[in-house]
């Protein structure tokens, strides 16, 4: 048996990669000095794996910003507006995240960006333009080929597979899986070239092959796979799937003529008979058994036993350990961590304790690792700590009241129109103002206790109070109090609530050189004392206009964090909710009279398969009731959603039921509206009216357009102006001057748009 590895974390384990990166995008870093770091992380990633003991071990698995767009790079997808850009790393980045240099003439946004599958990793996505050509660049594939050897190591290029990719990219003027046929040649090539080099396998990802695919979907991974098979000169072939089961996909992967298959059998062990039936005798099988997407040290026995099922039907020689998917979705390493609670640790795995498990799994026993899991998950199926009374008794007690708010929305909204007194399009933002350098700083002093909390205390508060000044003085309707205390939107309430353990280093890439830390849920959840309603409650106090109350909703908490796997998460999710409602009783107590509650993981949770979206979004839907409907009428309920297609799911978005609703439509913001507005949504919404994820300061005119055109489909009465995310990633200046165009183009709409009546 092989012990293999998919893919490994990218970053480095003090995010070497991130520090890089941003220190060149900054010009302190020059290309060379950034390339050194890169390559160091290469081989160091390369020697953890062979140390490790594994077979076969990947390259082309690291990339400086992303492995699609390096995979768009390498076919030569370039759009014309980069191609004048002449330093190929400068217009990969540019690719990566537009390039503003005034005294170039230069002004390229960058290309789009969304989420890898259900995941909380973003990926770049290709552009197609008309009549597409296609050329091979392989000098990276190839380039870390060489430099794998130099190490002694025997690399196993990874690829993106060639439906997945063309699946994944988009095409203005058509469909971009119609360019199969163009693009396959050049798979051909590469693998040419691979021979050449005496590469014996590559990884060919495909992990569309897990979704629901329609008929020219299926016939293109037909053609694709017949072609690939029959080139003459190819390394074998492993074509890797992740993050669900084959399903009815498993016979296009089984035809496909090539020479090994990887399945999830972490996410889908139930596959396994049915691949065992199906798998071609030519065909080697790699197991995913060690969970890629989450932290739990792995059950070796029942690992074990799904392997021995795999061995028995197909001999060792045809059997490959894998992580379930690549392991760039966990943290590198749990050794480092110092501080981590020391019971849970023993429950956990990251990437470098998962590679032993892999080894272990593909070889002979490894005594003592066996019986030291062994005793690590006798001790989490026993701890008191992941089942707490109190915590089950109340999920037990929860009734149907506890999931509608009293009335009606028209009654609540005029009950709170009474209360605020809101003028037309009122203006507001997300929640969160500037992270500078200085707020970093300054929370990291504190952490390191170079400065004391009353320090640290006086800090925030200076900064919260400043932050409303300038959004007083801007003119917003309803402010906020900017979230100056909070590392992150999801690992700052994992640190107050109980259930939950943090690492100090256990970062994950979510794009490019920005990461998170997504704390661990391992326990029941539950609330010990209110977790911002000091903040709240100051903030309200420095002004007399509405302070909306921030928290982050239950499904999103669910989302971004590593989140326990011994229960159904529909369960801890109703946990998360119970103890949010607590909190937004709280802030309802404490004068908090709006109260948004962020959910912009909740698309990203949607199953892969449609079929399960019906039980996943009831549940969703449910937790963020419960969580919003213990308050009055006259307290108005927000709640907010970016970073996805929300086209599919407006019912159930409706059926949350929030009083206002932000929604990033920015880049697609027409069709978002139309969707809205054919499908009547009822209640309040704040189409973004600019694109937060570029400096750019937009003009009072586009946004009074943006306005305009959502009131020429939705009711103007049911309109908010507001940006489409949090500001934390920009800079104060152009927040400023953008927030003032804002609330210029609200005004001019209170006076074109004003419904006569
Ligand atoms: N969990 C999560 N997922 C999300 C989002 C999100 O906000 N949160 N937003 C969407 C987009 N994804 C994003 C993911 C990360 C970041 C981001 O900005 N991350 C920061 C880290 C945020 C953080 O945790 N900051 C900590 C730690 C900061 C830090 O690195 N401190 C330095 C020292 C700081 C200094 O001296 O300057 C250190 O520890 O070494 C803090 O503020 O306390 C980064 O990579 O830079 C933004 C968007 C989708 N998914
Ligand atoms: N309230 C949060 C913020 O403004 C919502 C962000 S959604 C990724 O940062
Ligand atoms: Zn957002």
């Amino acid at each position: 048996m092989l012990a293999t590895c998919l893919g490994h974390p990218r970053i480095g384990v003090a995010r070497e990669l991130k520090k890089a990166l941003e220190g060149h995008w900054s010009k302190k870093l020059s290309s060379a000095e950034l390339e050194a770091v890169a390559s160091q992380l290469r081989r160091r990633h390369w020697l953890a794996m062979k140390e490790a003991g594994l077979d076969h071990i990947p390259s082309n698995d690291f990339s400086l910003y992303d492995h699609m767009l390096d995979a768009a790079v390498s076919f030569g997808i370039v759009p014309a507006r980069y191609r004048g850009i002449r330093d190929p790393l400068a217009r990969y980045f540019a690719m990566a995240r537009g390039l503003q240099d005034r005294e170039a003439g230069l002004d390229v946004p960058a290309l789009e960006m969304t989420k890898w599958f259900d995941t909380n990793y973003h990926y770049i996505v290709p552009e197609l333009e008309p009549g597409q050509v296609f050329t091979l660049d392989a000098s990276k594939i190839l380039a870390e080929v060489d430099e794998a050897r130099l190490l002694g190591v025997e690399p196993r290029p990874v690829l993106v597979g060639p439906v997945t990719f063309l699946m994944l990219a988009k095409m203005e003027s058509g469909i971009a899986l119609e360019q199969l046929d163009a693009l396959l040649p050049l798979y051909d090539e590469l693998f040419a070239k691979l021979v050449a080099k005496g590469i014996s396998w590559v990884q060919l990802d495909e992990p569309c092959l897990v979704l629901d695919l329609d008929d020219a979907q299926k016939s293109a991974y037909a053609r694709a796979f017949e072609r690939l098979g029959a080139c003459t000169s190819r390394p074998r072939v492993l074509v890797a799937t992740y993050f669900g089961a084959l399903g009815d996909n498993l016979g296009l992967a089984a035809r496909s003529g090539l020479d090994a298959l990887h399945v999830d059998l972490v996410r889908a062990p139930e596959q396994l008979d049915d691949v065992l039936a199906r798998i071609p005798s030519a065909m080697a099988l790699s197991v995913g058994v060690v969970d890629g997407r989450n932290v739990w040290r792995t059950d070796l026995d029942a690992a074990e036993r799904l392997v021995e099922r795999a061995v028995r039907a197909l001999g060792e020689a045809r059997v490959l350990v894998a992580p379930s998917c690549s392991l760039l979705h966990v943290p590198v390493d749990l050794d480092v961590e110092r501080k981590l609670d020391g019971e849970v640790r023993t429950w956990l795995a990251f990437a470098k304790q998962k590679l032993a498990e892999i080894r272990a799994l593909a070889g002979t026993a490894d005594t003592s690792l066996r019986l030291e899991t062994r005793k690590a998950l006798e001790g989490r199926r026993s701890s008191p700590r992941t089942r707490r009374t109190h915590v089950r008794s109340r999920a037990l007690a929860v009734s149907p009241a506890m999931f509608q708010r009293a009335s009606h929305f028209p009654e609540r909204a005029r009950k709170q129109q009474q209360r605020f007194q809101l003028p037309l399009f009122p203006t507001t933002t997300i929640g969160s103002f500037p992270q500078t350098g200085d707020v970093r700083a300054a929370r990291a002093a504190w952490r390191a206790g170079r400065v004391t909390a009353d320090e640290y205390q006086a800090f925030l508060e200076a900064e919260t109070r400043r932050c409303i000044e300038r959004q007083e003085a801007v003119g917003l309707d309803v402010l906020v109090h900017g979230e100056f205390e909070r590392n992150d939107m999801v690992e700052y309430f994992g640190e107050q609530l109980e259930g939950f353990a943090f690492t100090e280093n256990g970062w994950v890439q979510s794009y490019g050189s920005r990461c998170v830390k997504p704390p661990v849920l391992f326990g029941d959840v539950s609330r010990p004392r209110p977790m911002t309603v000091a903040w709240s409650r100051y903030a309200q106090s420095l002004t007399t206009r509405p302070m909306k109350g921030m928290l982050t909703g239950p499904v999103t908490i669910l989302q971004w964090s590593f989140v326990r796997d011994d229960q159904p998460r529909s369960e801890t999710c109703l946990q998360l909710a119970l103890a949010l409602r607590d909190e937004v009783a709280d802030l309802e107590a404490a004068g908090i009279g709006m109260i948004q509650v962020d959910e912009p993981a909740i698309r990203e949770g949607l199953p892969l398969r449609r079929r399960d979206w019906p039980a996943y979004l009831g549940w969703a839907v449910e937790a963020f009731k419960l969580a919003t409907s213990g308050v009055a009428d006259e307290t108005q309920v927000h709640t907010h959603m970016c970073y996805s297609e929300f086209g599919d799911m407006l019912e159930a978005i409706a059926n949350m039921d929030a009083d206002v609703l932000s929604i990033e439509s920015s880049r697609s913001n027409m069709e978002l509206l139309h969707d809205f507005a054919r499908f009547r949504y009822p209640n309040a919404i704040g189409p973004g009216v600019y694109d937060i994820h570029s400096p750019r300061v937009p003009t009072a005119d586009e946004m009074a357009d943006r306005l305009e055109g959502a009131a020429g489909v939705l009711r103007a009465g049911q309109l908010w102006t507001n940006p489409d995310c949090g500001l934390k990633t920009r800079g104060w200046s152009e927040v400023e001057s953008a927030l003032r165009h804002m609330v210029e183009a609200a005004h001019r709409a209170r006076i074109s748009l004003a419904p006569s009546s």
